[in-house]
């Protein structure tokens, strides 16, 4: 089967930001493919590369080489067959929920009408409805990345990119998100690459998960196919014998990153 999104020998090097005349190399060689419908996660210790590879499938930054294709065809510029969801706010405080959510359809064209009516529908969706006509800064942190998420799922996009989107809330609201994605995502069945620094939220809603180096030269040095039942309840599967077993085994590759990106970071400041 073709995969949703292909990443083949990706390396990725940048000039230095402290000296013009050193390059960095952040991310080495990786190879990466999400089947149609996949959910993947991707962990790995601060700073190593995760966002740079987010950003290569999103075609938002050209690899210094390799190749990344979205359904078989070679990306050139945008991946249009995806959809983001980032870490930071990128809802417009001008525009209403409403409009917020309807904004991708509307600079595709579509009848004023008809957006409203389907922005509607995906606020109801992510339980927001009534909230419509409330401005980004009358809505809490939740319900600000319920409204993130309906603004990416509305234009129905065959990839769901996601870079730690619920990074920034409470460990309860977080839980519910986490829900939420995983109901949403099981009735359409995207392919889904998923960032995270949290071991715990990987496994809960994975099918796989994929374990990065420390940088730099980033690269992965593990997989791990997620066998839990679904449907799933994040906190409730964490309970779950197969997911503490999971956590160790994946624990086990990741520490020693962890610990050399830490340290790294000392050294950095
Ligand atoms: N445009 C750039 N120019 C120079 N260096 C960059 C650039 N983008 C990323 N880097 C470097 O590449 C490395 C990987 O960064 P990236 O943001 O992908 O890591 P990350 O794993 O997503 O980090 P975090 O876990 O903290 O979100 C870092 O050392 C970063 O400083």
């Amino acid at each position: 089967m073709t995969p949703a999104l292909s990443l083949d020998n990706i390396s990725c090097t940048f000039v230095s930001k402290d000296d013009r005349t050193q390059r960095y190399t952040a991310v080495a060689d990786t190879t990466l493919h999400i089947a149609p419908g996949e959910f993947v996660s991707v962990v790995g210790p601060t700073g190593c590369g995760k966002s740079t590879l987010l950003n290569v499938a999103a075609g938002l930054l050209a690899p210094s080489a390799g190749s990344v294709k979205a359904f078989g065809e070679p990306l050139a510029g945008v991946n249009r067959r995806a959809g983001y969801m980032f870490q930071s706010e990128a809802l417009m405080p001008w525009r209403s929920a409403l409009q917020n959510v309807i904004a991708g359809l509307q600079f595709r064209g579509m009848d004023a009408r008809e957006a409203g009516r389907l922005g509607q529908d995906w606020l109801a969706r992510v339980g927001l409805q009534g909230f419509g006509d409330r401005y980004p800064h009358q809505l809490s942190g939740g319900m600000r990345k319920r409204v993130a998420l309906a603004q990416t799922l509305i234009l129905d996009p065959d990839i769901i990119l996601m870079d730690e989107p619920f990074s920034s809330l409470d460990i309860q609201t977080r839980q519910l998100m986490e829900n939420e994605v995983l109901d949403l995502w099981s009735a359409k069945k995207k392919a889904v690459l998923f960032i995270t620094h949290d071991l715990d939220e990987a496994i809960a809603m994975s099918d796989r998960v994929v374990v990065l180096s420390a940088g730099p030269a980033t690269h992965p040095i593990g997989e791990f196919g997620i066998d839990l039942a679904r449907p799933r309840d994040v906190a409730e599967v964490r309970g779950d014998p197969r997911f503490v077993d999971l956590h160790r085994q994946i624990w086990g590759v990741l520490r020693e990153e962890v610990l050399k990106g830490y340290q790294q970071q000392k050294a950095r400041v």
